[in-house]
C-alpha cells in the first residue's frame, strides 16, 4: 500500500501522538506530560505518514533559538517526536521524513537543526554530529565533600514551592542562556517543562521542591530537586534527586551545592545532567565518588553552511577554505572560505584550493565549540590538505565553555 506524507491537522493530534507513544513501547505518558507536548506542538512543522487511514510515521520540529559560540541566539529547528510504527520499520519511512524535515528547515532559512536522540546511532547518516555531551553523576555525599567558596557573600537560602517562584527561576535561566552554547531561549510554554512532575515519574521520590539562593532580595540561583527517603539496616540512606540547578555567580552556586550535599537523612545526590566542564567537578573533594557517566547530548546538523558559520564567532582569527561533503543535503557541498575572529565572520563560496576537508557531520560536532577539529581528524573524516591549517582552524572553532542543554525535547 502506498503512503502519504502530510502536515498534521490539529484534529489528528491524539491519533498521531498515540502512534508515537506506541512506537516508544506503548506505555501511555502521564496526562500532564501529554498535555504539555500537545500545547507545544507546532502543527505547521509536524508531519504524519499515513497508510490508508493509519498513521505509521511521525516527526515534528520546534522553532528554537539556540546560543552559539559568541552568545548569539541563532534560529535552529528542534527535530522531535520521530517514530515509525514497528510493523513499518526499515523500509525508508524515517529517511523520507528526514528528507522532508530538512528541506522544510532550509526553506524556513534556519541554518541549524538539532535533536536529542533516543539512540545515538540513528542520525549520523542524515548529517548530524554529536555536538555536546552531558555528565550524569551519582555522588556519594557521605564520602565526597565540597571545597571552594565557603564564604556566603550575603547569599541566603529559601525553600519555596516550585510553581510559586517559577518567574524568579526563569529570570535566572534567561541570564544563563547566552553564556553557554547549546542553551535554548525559552519561548512561551517552555517554562513549564522543568516543572513537569507527574507522580508516575517520581519512582518513590517526593514532589519537586525548590531552593532559592538570594542576595539582597534578588534571586541569584535555584535548585529544583526531589527527596527519596530510604532506610537500610544502618539507618537513613535517602537520595537527593536533582532536576536542575542554575546560578548567576560562584557563591550562589556553591551555596546551592552545599545545601544539596548536606540534606539530613540522605547519603547520595543523583544528578541527571551537567555540562562536562561543570565547576562542581573542581569543587568536590573526590570526583571518583561522583561516578561520572558520559553520554551524547545535542546532535547538530548544519543545514546552511554559509549562514551557520557566519552566525558564530571564533576564538582567534581564522581564514581557511573548507571543502564540505554532504551527501544528504548536497546544497552544502563544495568549497567555502571562512574568515572570522572574536567579533564575527564571513563564509562564502569560493573556487580557491581547499585547505581542510570535512564532512558536514564533523562540522556539526565542532560547531558549538565542544569538540576539536584536530581531535575529530582522528575519525579520518577531517583531512588537512594544506599544512598547519588544521591546528589553527581547530583553535578558532573551540568555545570558551563546553556546550550543553539541560533538558531533552
Ligand atoms: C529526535 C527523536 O525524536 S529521537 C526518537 C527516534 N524514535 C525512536 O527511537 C522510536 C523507536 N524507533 C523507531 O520508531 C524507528 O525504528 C526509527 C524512527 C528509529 C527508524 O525508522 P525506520 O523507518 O525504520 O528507518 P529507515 O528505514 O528510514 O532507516 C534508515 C537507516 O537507518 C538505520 N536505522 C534505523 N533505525 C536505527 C536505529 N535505531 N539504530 C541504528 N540505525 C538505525 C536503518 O538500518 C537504515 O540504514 P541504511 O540506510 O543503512 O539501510
Amino acid at each position: 500500500m502506498t503512503t502519504e506524507t502530510r502536515v498534521l491537522r490539529p484534529a489528528e493530534w491524539d491519533e498521531w501522538y498515540d502512534r508515537l507513544d506506541l512506537a516508544f513501547g506503548g506505555v501511555p505518558e502521564p496526562p500532564e506530560e501529554r498535555e504539555l507536548w500537545h500545547g507545544l506542538t507546532e502543527y505547521d512543522r509536524s508531519i504524519g505518514v499515513w497508510e490508508g487511514g493509519d498513521c505509521v510515521g511521525t516527526a515534528g520540529a520546534f522553532s528554537f533559538r539556540m546560543t552559539v559560540p559568541g552568545g548569539a541566539p541563532v534560529p535552529a529547528a528542534g527535530v522531535t517526536m520521530v517514530s515509525v510504527l514497528s510493523t513499518h520499520r526499515r523500509r525508508g519511512i524515517l529517511t523520507g521524513m528526514m528528507r522532508r524535515v530538512l528541506d522544510d528547515v532550509r526553506a524556513l532559512g534556519e541554518p541549524l537543526a538539532v535533536l536529542t536522540a533516543s539512540e545515538p546511532g540513528i542520525y549520523g547518516r542524515f548529517g548530524y554530529g554529536i555536538a555536546s555531551q552531558e555528565l550524569a553523576l551519582e555522588i556519594d555525599t557521605e564520602r565526597a565533600g565540597l571545597t571552594g567558596p565557603d564564604h556566603t557573600d550575603g547569599v541566603t537560602l529559601r525553600l519555596a514551592a516550585p510553581g510559586d517562584v517559577q518567574d524568579r527561576c526563569e529570570a535566572v535561566y534567561a541570564r544563563r542562556v547566552p553564556a553557554r552554547p547549546g542553551m535554548l531561549t525559552r519561548s512561551p510554554g517552555w517554562e513549564r517543562l522543568p516543572l513537569l512532575d507527574p507522580e508516575a515519574g517520581r519512582a518513590g521520590a517526593s514532589p519537586l521542591q525548590c531552593v532559592l539562593a538570594e542576595r539582597d532580595g534578588e534571586t541569584a540561583g535555584y535548585a529544583r530537586y526531589a527527596l527519596k527517603p530510604e532506610w537500610g539496616p544502618q539507618g537513613a540512606d535517602g537520595t537527593v534527586v536533582l532536576r536542575d540547578l542554575e546560578a548567576l555567580d560562584p557563591e550562589a552556586s556553591a551555596a546551592l551545592w552545599r545545601f544539596l550535599f548536606g540534606i539530613d537523612l540522605t547519603s547520595r545526590l543523583r544528578v541527571r545532567s551537567r555540562p562536562v566542564d561543570d565547576p562542581l567537578l573542581h569543587l568536590v573533594s573526590d570526583v571518583r565518588r561522583c561516578s561520572p557517566r558520559l553520554r551524547d547530548g545535542l546532535h547538530l546538523r548544519v543545514v546552511d553552511v554559509g549562514a551557520a558559520l557566519e552566525a558564530r564567532t571564533y576564538a582567534c582569527p581564522v581564514d581557511v577554505v573548507l571543502e564540505i561533503t554532504d551527501a544528504f543535503c548536497p546544497w552544502n557541498e563544495g568549497r567555502w572560505r571562512l574568515s572570522g575572529d572574536t567579533k564575527g565572520a564571513s563564509c562564502t563560496r569560493t573556487s580557491d584550493p581547499a585547505e581542510l576537508s570535512l564532512s558536514v557531520r564533523e562540522l556539526g560536532s565542532a560547531y558549538l565549540g565542544g569538540f576539536s577539529l584536530a581531535a575529530l581528524a582522528g575519525t579520518g573524516r577531517v583531512r588537512e590538505l594544506r599544512r598547519e591549517t588544521l591546528g589553527r582552524t581547530a583553535r578558532a572553532f573551540l568555545g570558551e565553555v563546553a556546550p550543553w542543554l539541560p533538558h531533552g525535547f
